[in-house]
């Protein structure tokens, strides 16, 4: 059922202190479709994740993850999701093998089979050689790559991304775009959080952008295109959230940096 709805978030708020980081979001994500949360730094993208995450449970609003509202304390849904974080802890101390084992036993997934995908995801990804090796000497992108098979470990249904490809190269950005393209396909449904716009621009099948706590563009590239007549995400992005100085801004702080 490709129709079937992932995600519900109805009037959703959210403050920190008096601060009020999310003013009543309201979207709902189909089955199989490839959403790109975008917005400015802090407009609230990665509070919107950890709340559907359940990380973070103090908020206004409804939020329903296949179907169910989260609110009702059912954990069970955890286990169909997949998250790779924008910053995440790993233990360096393990062994890229010796991870993804711990990782299969939260998921209660079968000893043999964590071995055989993490042998086979690890040389598909072109880390094959490194399963044995401990995280601390891994480099960027190949935690990343650790992080990304971590998250699909377990088959999950919906994944959420917060700047997946940080420190991938463009040969593995090719293949992780792939895989979302065909993940999708199969009827998994992904919540892509990033600021590489052209990235967002061509695998999003929808984009919604958030600014200053409100949902301020919801649509496919060609939506958002024609109501903004402008040709990128990137200029789309500029125009909505109503900034136009980078030159200015760069030309200060250049002079500042000047400065002796
Ligand atoms: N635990 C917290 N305590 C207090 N304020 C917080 C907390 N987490 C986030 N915030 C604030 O909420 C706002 C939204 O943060 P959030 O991390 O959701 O933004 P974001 O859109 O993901 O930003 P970025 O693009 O920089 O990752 C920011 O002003 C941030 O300072």
């Amino acid at each position: 059922m490709l129709n079937e709805e992932i995600l519900t978030i109805t009037n959703l708020k959210k403050n920190y202190g008096t601060q009020e980081v999310l003013k009543g979001v309201t979207f709902h994500v189909n089955r199989g479709q490839i959403i790109g949360y975008i917005g400015p730094n802090g407009a609230g993208k990665s509070t919107t994740v950890k709340i559907m995450l359940g990380i973070e449970d103090d908020y206004d609003g409804e939020v329903k993850i296949f179907g169910m509202d989260i609110s009702n304390g059912e954990v069970d849904y955890k286990k169909r999701i997949g998250y790779v974080p924008e910053i995440a802890e790993i233990y360096d101390n393990l062994t890229a093998q010796e991870y993804l084992t711990f990782i299969g036993e939260i998921y209660g997934i079968e000893h043999e089979l964590v071995d055989y995908k993490a042998n086979q995801l690890m040389q598909l990804f072109g880390i094959g050689e490194v399963l044995h090796s401990r995280i601390v000497s891994f480099s960027k992108g190949m935690r990343q790559k650790l992080l990304i098979i971590s998250s699909l470990l377990h088959n999950p249904d919906l994944l959420f991304f917060d700047e997946p490809i940080n420190g991938l190269d463009a040969n593995s950005v090719m293949i992780f775009k792939e895989i979302m393209a065909q993940l999708a396909a199969q009827g998994k449904t992904i919540f892509y959080s990033s600021h590489i716009m052209d990235v967002v621009e061509k695998i999003s099948s929808r984009i919604i952008l958030l600014h200053d706590g409100r949902i301020a563009a919801d649509g496919t590239f060609e939506d958002l295109k024609q109501q903004n007549q402008e040709g990128s995400l990137e200029e789309i992005f500029n125009q909505i959230t109503g900034f136009s100085e980078h030159k200015e801004i760069a030309e200060k702080f250049v002079a500042v940096v000047e400065e002796v």
